[in-house]
This record gives C-alpha cells, structure tokens and sequence, in this order.
C-alpha cells in the first residue's frame, strides 16, 4: 500500500507526502551498507529501490541532536518547491518510537526514545549527473539542501 504510494509519487501522478519508517527501511535494504551511496554532514544517503526506479534516502544521523523546527521547515520549503532544474523531493518520514531496555541484573526497564527523521528524493545517478557538469543537458542542476542551508549549483 504504502509502496504504491510511492512509486505513484515517483511517476509524479501523486504529492510527496510522509512515508512511513518501515517502507523507506525496506526499500533500502534495512539501510545496508551495500545500499548507501553517500554521506554529507548530517545524513547518510541509501539507494532505495523501487519496481518503477530507483529514490535517495537521507537518513538523518544523529536526529536527537537536530532542531525540530528546523527539520519541519525544510520539510515545508521542500513541499512548495517544484522546479525542473532541483532534484525532486518524494516524501519524508518523522519517527519517534519509545523502546524498552532490560536493566542489566534487574527486571526493570528503561525506556529510551528511538527518533528518526528522513527525506526521500529522485535518485541521481552519476551518468546523469556527469552529464549535467559536462554541460550536455539543456538545463542545469540545482540541488537545494535548504535545512543546512547548503545549495549546490553546478
Ligand atoms: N538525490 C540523490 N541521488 C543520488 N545521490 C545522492 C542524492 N542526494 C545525495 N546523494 C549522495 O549523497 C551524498 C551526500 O548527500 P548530501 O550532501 O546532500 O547529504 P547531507 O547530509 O544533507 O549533507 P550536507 O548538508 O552536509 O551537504 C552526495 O554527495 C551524493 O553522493
């Protein structure tokens, strides 16, 4: 249901909306080594695979430590943002799960809050992207990181 969701969005037949926490998980490969195409300063990045393409997934590390707000509004700017010249935005997904944790030696528990946060966009592959910097597309790239404020124009 769910992955539907998203390769309708992908097809550009539906909105980016949120994503649930298991799907982008499972389109990744449960976020495997073998999936992960990048890293940037506050996020690692998965090639999630889907039957009709492939998307990126910026998985936040650390996302105890990032500013809410801050998450939500670039979340909103990437929303109203739709242009042919910046890579798509698809969806994003804000987890927070409580989990137990046994008390070594006791049969009480601790319960510690488990958050993630993610953005999910079209997958760029370096094919495209070279030939974007080598000036045989139309149209420039724009690839906006707006949280971060962090915009890469090549
Ligand atoms: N849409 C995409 N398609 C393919 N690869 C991508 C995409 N987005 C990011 N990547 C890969 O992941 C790497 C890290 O991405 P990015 O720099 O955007 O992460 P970040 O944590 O938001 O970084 P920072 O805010 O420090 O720039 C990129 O250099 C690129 O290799």
């Amino acid at each position: 249901m769910d992955l539907e969701v998203l390769q309708r969005i992908l097809d550009g037949r539906e909105k980016p909306t949120n994503l649930s926490f298991e799907l982008l998980k499972n389109i990744t490969e449960n976020f495997s080594h073998d999936r992960e195409i990048g890293h940037g300063g506050f996020a690692t990045v998965y090639k999630g695979v889907l039957p009709n393409g492939n998307v990126a997934v910026k998985r936040i590390r650390n996302s105890h430590s990032i500013n809410e707000a801050l998450f939500y509004r670039e979340v909103d700017s990437l929303l109203n943002i739709e242009h042919k010249n910046v890579v798509r935005f698809l969806g994003f997904c804000a987890s927070t799960d409580q989990t137990a944790i046994q008390i070594e030696g006791s049969k009480q528990h601790i319960y510690a809050e488990v958050r993630e946060r993610l953005l999910c966009f079209e997958y760029i592959s370096n094919g495209s992207l070279q030939k974007y910097i080598a000036g045989t597309l139309l149209h420039p790239i724009y690839v906006a990181d707006i949280t971060y404020c962090l915009i890469i124009l090549v």
